[in-house]
């Protein structure tokens, strides 16, 4: 028979398992029931929908059987087996393609358990297993495969017997290791078993059926006797049916890793029982890391649907909205019919009233952790904010007043993460404005000579150092009557009256001098004028009209780029030194007025982290300045 290969991989995170010294082998077992009960829950829904299949509640279980002589430890299921092609690809190789790199990645930085931190599924019982037998006969295929691996040297598959439908999962228990203190024959002992399912699979909804030996007093003797007799372990209820008050926190992180909603702990979490007009049991997560694939088109949103508790969709897209689809979790309801094509669910009224409902229970759950657990918020907001940034943006906006008391921003006053509510509250009275910056740093930020004159009015300025900050907020406008103002685009309305007619004066005493300026710079910037926002810095560069100088640099960077710019506009601080030798070359110097304005130029475009266009020439004219 065929040794086959594994996939490269695979063998790679087959040997970071064998090799794992991580310390909770034990959820080896949960994978495996898992596995079954996700088996299971795909026959069941068939021989409900299946009118030719007779059903029968009987036939779904899960069994667990330890061999103390041989050293295996078996999990039967009845679920809907594998057939040649599904074997191999199953278990052949690892259906996530990008989660090796990730977890090789993790590894590096978070040494040993980052094992412990994915669904590490079936190949997790080559933790315990030196060798693993699969027998399974799939519900579509009369011939039944035996799968056999090692966990090293790759596989075998040959067709065998087996007269169910079904799997039966052989783990062959590695040896002890004396010195190593690990012994594997805790997973032979029989309450060490019922105690590892209870833990983890006792909301599974099959039983999970194990031999138990039972002792029993004679009546007439002191002798016990020895009888066997199978036995469910686990309660059965899923935990959605419970009343919260029966349930623990470590309950429902249970069930977040046994569904392997993620691979690392909730942040939160959400019970829900609504009995209405709408029916439906929920449990939401929101997770405590951004899934390696969360931002790339791979991502798939969506919540398990049940039906009655039979599970009818694995990720129902149709009850999260986009800004909300980092939220794992689940949705069972009476009022949907088990028959339900994906199509028609879609248009589904009941759907959509559970959906709706769900999107506004999220809500409120997040502003109350916004609200009374701030540390935790900021950690979602860490790792999911920007979702809720381009729910703001997306769909011309129509969902930006349900998000906009959600987003935080940096504020330059604070030196921290501040809602929108935070910063118009602490607003003095004459400010207008809600004052922004983007940058690539919050550093460079700090730095900006635009940002001067409204931090010395005192004034709060948030920092937008992501992409979508500046598109999501003209997609809003304004929040709570107050406009939006880029430091670098537009009038600040930061001077006084008597300012205001000074640099009017300046501007039409130095008229010629700008256009003259206006005229050598004219195929780069639109204008060139005075500046009301500047301080201690010689120039900058705002924008006119609604595309600032960062939103281009984005639009730029994107692939259907089309070429859409910012109407620049040079800015000079009248009252900085510079201005005055400017003056001075435009009355005596023409060589040097040129000169210096194409300086300033190249200077306001370093400040603004925009290339230079001829870096060459830029460097001659600083040597000019030398000599
Ligand atoms: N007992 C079983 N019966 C039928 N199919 C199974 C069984 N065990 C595993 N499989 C198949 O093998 C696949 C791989 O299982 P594995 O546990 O490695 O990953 P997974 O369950 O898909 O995802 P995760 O990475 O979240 O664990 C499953 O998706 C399923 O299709």
């Amino acid at each position: 028979m065929a040794q086959k290969e594994f996939k490269a991989e695979s063998k790679r995170l087959l040997e970071m398992m064998v090799n794992s010294i991580y310390s909770q082998k034990e959820i080896f077992l949960r994978e495996l029931i898992s596995n079954a009960s996700d088996a299971i829950d795909k026959m069941y829904y068939r021989t409900l929908t299946d009118e030719s299949l007779s059903f029968n509640q009987d036939d779904f279980y899960i069994k667990v059987t330890a061999d103390k002589e041989a050293r295996t430890l078996t999990i039967v299921d009845t679920g809907i087996g594998m057939n040649e092609a599904e074997l191999e690809e199953n278990l052949g190789t690892i259906a996530r393609s990008g989660s090796l790199a990730f977890k090789q990645q993790n590894e590096a930085k978070d040494g040993h358990d980052i094992i412990g931190q994915f669904g590490v599924g079936f190949y997790s019982a080559f933790m315990v297993a030196d060798r693993v037998t699969v027998v399974t006969k799939s519900a579509d295929s009369s011939q039944a495969f035996r799968w056999e691996s090692n966990g090293t040297d790759g596989y075998t598959i040959e067709p065998t017997d087996y007269d169910a439908v079904g799997s039966t999962i052989t783990l062959h228990l590695k040896e002890n290791q004396e010195d190593a203190e690990e012994s594997f024959d805790e997973y032979l002992d029989e309450q060490r078993l019922k105690q590892i399912i209870k833990k983890y699979s006792d909301f599974i909804r099959y039983p999970i059926k194990m031999d138990v030996t039972k002792y029993e007093q004679q009546e007439d003797s002191e002798e016990t006797v020895e009888t066997i007799e199978e036995e469910t372990i686990n309660s059965m209820v899923p935990i959605w049916r419970k009343n919260k008050s029966e349930l623990t926190d470590a309950d429902y992180e249970n069930f977040y890793q046994e569904k392997r909603y993620g691979f690392d702990k909730p942040l939160a979490y959400e019970h829900i029982h609504v009995d209405g007009t709408i029916r439906y049991n929920s449990i939401l997560y929101i997770p405590e890391t951004t899934p390696f694939d969360f931002y790339s088109k791979d991502f798939e949103k969506g919540l398990e649907l049940y039906s009655s508790g039979v599970l009818i969709m694995e990720k129902c897209p149709d009850l999260l909205p986009d800004y909300f689809s980092f939220v794992k979790g689940m949705v069972d309801s009476e009022d949907l019919s088990l028959n339900i094509s994906r199509e028609i669910l879609q248009h589904d009224r009941q759907l959509q009233m559970i959906a709706k409902n769900i999107k506004s229970k999220i809500k409120s759950q997040l502003k109350k952790m916004l609200k009374n657990d701030r540390e935790h918020y900021e950690k979602f907001f860490e790792a999911f904010g920007r979702q809720l940034k381009y729910g703001v943006y997306s769909d011309f906006g129509q969902n930006k007043e349900d998000l906009q008391d959600l987003l935080l921003f940096h504020s330059s006053k604070e030196k921290k993460l501040v809602s929108l509510a935070d910063y118009v509250e602490a607003m003095p009275e004459e400010q207008e404005f809600i004052y922004y910056a983007t940058g690539s740093s919050i550093d460079r930020m700090e730095k900006l000579p635009q940002a001067e004159l409204v931090k010395d009015k005192g004034f709060e300025l948030l920092y937008f150092t992501e992409d979508v900050d500046e598109f999501a907020i003209k997609m809003m406008r304004e929040y709570q009557g107050k406009e939006f103002k880029s430091i670098a685009s537009g009038d600040l309305n930061l001077e006084s009256e008597e300012e205001k007619k000074e640099a009017e004066e300046s501007a039409s005493e130095n008229k010629e001098l700008f256009d003259e300026m206006k005229s050598l710079l004219a195929d780069k910037v639109k204008d060139v004028r005075i500046s009301t926002r500047l301080k201690s810095h010689p120039v900058c560069l705002t924008a006119e009209g609604e595309v600032t100088i960062e939103m281009e640099k984005i639009l730029q960077q994107m692939p259907d780029n089309q070429g859409v710019k910012a109407d620049k506009v040079l800015e000079i601080n009248y009252s900085h030194e510079v201005f005055n030798s400017l003056k001075q070359t435009f009355d005596q110097d023409k060589e040097t007025f040129k000169l210096y304005t194409n300086l300033l130029y190249n200077q306001a475009l370093l400040i603004e982290g925009l290339p230079i266009e001829d870096p060459v020439a830029f460097t001659n004219d600083v040597s000019k300045l030398m000599k």
